[in-house]
């Protein structure tokens, strides 16, 4: 294979009367009826429109990261990376993918990373434990500044750092550039202050310093992230609408969406892929879970995203795939190129239930074992794509987050939806800004305890004991 990524559709469409399919006969149609929307997305995309081009102009500011990332790694041991969201989840899959699931266990030379999303306390005790604050770097990373669980991180993760006698001019905050807090005390403290740009939203954000400050600390070389991207983004701006995989992809998605396929799993065949599954919900749920189109009709847009990892989820979730409601569309990713594949040896030759394993090695027994899966489900009457990867590696890492950045906004043009906001989640953070005694939310605190309160006797609590 030489394309960096190839998109098979084939087995979401049929041929005859299928329920849960697309039919052939619509899809043919796809290019009459939607080829015009398309042609109007490609045209914001080649014109650097959308928000997600504002990742290209990133290359400039990687000379800067890179050398930030060598004092890092020169001067500490640990690097503790807080964030939440967008801002963690495509660093945790960028170090997963590229440096594998062992990467602080193993021995590099480079710092270990810390990747710190929840203010669970047992989780910052441990955190506190492993990582001494003598030798542990601290980067801040929030768009918005205002995220309450990492700002309670921060506060005490500089306050321990302060004590530990670090040196508060190499914390590194990473945000957006507005005049807000975050950058005021990123000028107190006259730290490292990398900006997001202002329109790239946290959940497409990996491709800035947000995603590049944690890969070139690992030794990943970020402009590969940006070259993959780069690839992406070329290949959907120049394949017209019959023989491009985006158009096919997205569209499908749409009609089977509206055909009650409510759910879209990605069943990622790779264990260096289960952090991707997890940006890909983050993306696809807050960008397209929607109560108002941009009409500002009441639209409840978007599907639900779920994802597993193969083989391991063959021997659990999938019955329920299988034999449970028919309301979902499944995207399997594979890699085509596994860099060091593993022989099984020939042993217990006397064992039929052994036997046949000798010589065949595992990534091609992974390989079997994701087509049988798909198969079987498309025997089901479950629709299903495959997503292959060349192989692993920073471009194709980066062609991929490009990819699905690019396919959800494409989606959300044809729910005539706003992909780059997030109304639902407000309100949950104004509650706790309130509760917490923020003082510009304190107008509202009354109204929220009194709320908690009504809410409280609602309640209904059974025991064990
Ligand atoms: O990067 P931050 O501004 O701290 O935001 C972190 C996260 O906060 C909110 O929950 C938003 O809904 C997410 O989209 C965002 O990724």
């Amino acid at each position: 294979m030489n394309e960096i990524i190839n998109v098979d559709i084939g087995h979401l469409l049929s041929r005859e009367e299928r329920t849960g399919f697309v039919p052939l006969a619509a899809f043919e149609n796809f290019a009459a009826e939607y080829g015009e929307a398309f042609m109007e997305f490609q045209s914001t995309l080649k014109e650097k429109q959308s928000p997600i081009t504002l990742s290209f102009a990133e290359e400039e500011n990687i000379p800067r990261i890179r050398s930030l990332a060598r004092e890092l790694s020169e001067k500490y041991a640990n690097v503790l990376l807080l964030g939440i969201g967008g801002s963690a989840l495509g660093a945790r899959t960028v170090l997963q993918f590229l440096k594998g699931p062992f990467y602080n266990l193993e021995k590099h030379g480079r710092p270990r990373l810390f990747i710190l999303d929840n203010i669970d306390p047992a989780l910052v005790r441990k955190v506190d434990e492993l990582a001494d604050m003598r030798k542990t770097a601290l980067v801040y990373t929030s768009k918005s500044g205002s995220t309450p669980e990492t700002a309670a991180q921060f506060i005490y993760f500089y306050n321990k750092y302060k004590e530990a006698g670090g040196n508060v001019k190499d914390i590194v905050i990473i945000c957006d550039p507005g005049e807000n807090g975050i950058n005021r005390i990123a000028r107190d403290l006259g730290c490292h202050l990398l900006h997001i740009p202002r329109n790239l939203g946290g959940r497409y954000s990996v491709l800035s310093p947000v995603g590049f400050l944690p890969a070139e600390v690992a030794g990943i070389d970020a402009r590969q992230l940006l070259e993959g991207a780069a690839l992406a983004h070329q290949s959907i701006i120049d394949s017209p609408p019959p023989e491009n995989a985006l158009f096919a992809l997205g569209t499908c998605l749409y009609e089977l969406a509206r055909k009650g396929k409510s759910i879209h799993v990605l069943f990622n065949y790779s264990s260096f892929l289960s952090e991707f599954g997890l940006w890909f919900v983050q993306l696809w749920a807050e960008s397209l879970g929607k109560r108002l189109s941009l009409d500002g009709d009441v639209v409840n847009a978007g599907t639900t995203p779920l994802t597993s990892l193969g083989a391991t989820d063959q021997h659990s979730i999938l019955q329920l795939f299988k034999e449970g409601p028919g309301d979902k569309v499944f995207g399997f990713v594979r890699v085509n190129n596994m860099p060091e594949d593993v022989i099984i040896p020939n042993e217990f030759s006397t064992e039929k239930e052994y036997a046949y394993f000798a010589g065949h090695t595992m990534g091609e027994q992974l390989h079997i074992e994701q087509l049988s899966t798909e198969m079987s489900l498309v025997k089901a009457d479950r629709p299903c794509y495959r997503v292959t990867l060349k192989d692993i590696s920073a471009d194709t890492l980066g062609a991929l987050f490009y990819f699905y950045e690019a396919l959800t906004v494409y989606t959300a043009g044809l729910w005539n939806i706003n992909p780059f906001d997030q109304p639902g989640v407000e309100e949950g953070k104004n509650i706790t800004y309130s509760l917490m005694g923020r003082q510009d939310y304190s107008h509202r605190r009354a109204e929220y305890e009194q709320a908690v309160e009504q809410y409280n006797q609602e309640r209904r609590i059974f025991k064990l004991e």
